[in-house]
């Protein structure tokens, strides 16, 4: 008998869901940054496990919302959440209960209910091995977790006992996707999560999130390579000369990374092009929210 199901990954930006996304799934679906809330879109990857098979949900980071984009992407998260068979909340070993952290918890009961949450103490690379025990019974006093897990998820530690724990959690059914499926986003977005990532390290703090990108036209060629056209959309006329950068160094810098990057997924060459546009209103347009996966109406006042 087969198993499949979801695991919800929660926990602060910057918690590492995305890095052990990746390490669960064995490839790079989600974009990995060092800057906070880059995940954007409900990406999932099936990871496969002896008889199962897990489908992780990588939520945007929870926070506090203002903004329309905002609120959208912590319905978003919390959808995800309470879809899933089992949430598994990452909080970083040397930050501990944080404020954010208790925040989480004290919404879990509520957004959750019923659903089996498990801890992952992430980054236990980061701190001293005696600092764990304490810090494992000061989150469990403060939520009744399952089970308590402290992984690294950059470095591998912990994580294969983690997929064994979730593995067995998950129901007995069908598989969900087909076995060799890695991720459900179709290649034209994993394309432009790339280019937003390789502007995203870029910029920095120049533009926080009020780009997107999105692929145009993605033309198969009959040498076997692929010509890619996508435009990066931002929000004002003054922030296009920054991503153009001098004599429009810094779009040639990010549209060769992002190429080296993309050819390597596909294991073939490309052609990219990369046009920057405005538009103004971008935030506030219900098409773009689709296209990342999110829902308009989520952001809504
Ligand atoms: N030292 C250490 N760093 C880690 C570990 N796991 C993740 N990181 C780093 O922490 C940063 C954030 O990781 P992400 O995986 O992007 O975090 P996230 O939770 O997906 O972040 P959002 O997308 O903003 O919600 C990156 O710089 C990672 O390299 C770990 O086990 N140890």
């Amino acid at each position: 008998m087969t198993r499949a199901g979801f695991v919800a990954l929660i926990g602060e930006p910057n918690a590492g869901k995305s890095t052990l996304l990746n390490r669960m799934v064995g490839a790079k679906v989600s974009i990995v940054t060092h800057k906070v809330q880059t995940t954007r879109a409900r990406i999932r990857g099936v990871a496969m496990h002896g008889d199962a098979q897990v489908v992780f949900v990588d939520t945007p980071g929870l926070f506090r919302p203002r903004r329309r984009l905002d609120r959208a992407m912590v319905a978003a998260a919390w959808g995800g959440a309470a879809d899933a068979d089992v949430v598994l909340l990452l909080v970083e070993a040397h930050r501990g209960l944080t404020d954010g952290v208790k925040e989480i918890l004290s919404a879990l009961d509520e957004r959750v209910a019923g659903r089996p949450v498990a801890l992952a103490i992430n980054k236990i690379d980061k701190v001293k091995a005696e600092s764990l025990l304490a810090l494992t019974s000061e989150l469990n006093e403060a939520h009744a977790f399952e089970k308590t897990f402290m992984i690294s998820a950059e470095r591998g530690y912990g994580t294969e006992d983690l997929m064994e724990w979730l593995a067995a959690k998950m129901p007995e059914g069908p598989f969900l996707y087909p076995e060799d499926q890695l991720a459900d986003l179709p290649l034209r977005m994993i394309a432009a999560e790339m280019t937003r990532e390789k502007l995203t390290l870029r910029l920095h703090q120049e533009l926080p999130y009020e780009l997107t990108v999105e692929t145009e036209s993605w033309e198969e060629r009959k040498d076997g390579s692929a010509r890619v056209d996508q435009i990066v959309y931002v929000a004002r006329d003054g922030h296009k000369g920054i991503v153009l950068g001098g004599g429009g160094e810094t779009i040639k810098a990010v549209s060769k990374a992002a190429r080296e990057e993309l050819q390597e997924f596909l294991g073939r060459k490309v052609h990219l092009f990369l046009t920057v546009k405005v538009r103004p209103n971008w935030l506030d347009e219900a098409e773009r929210y689709s296209e990342m996966g999110l829902d308009f109406k989520d952001g809504g006042a």
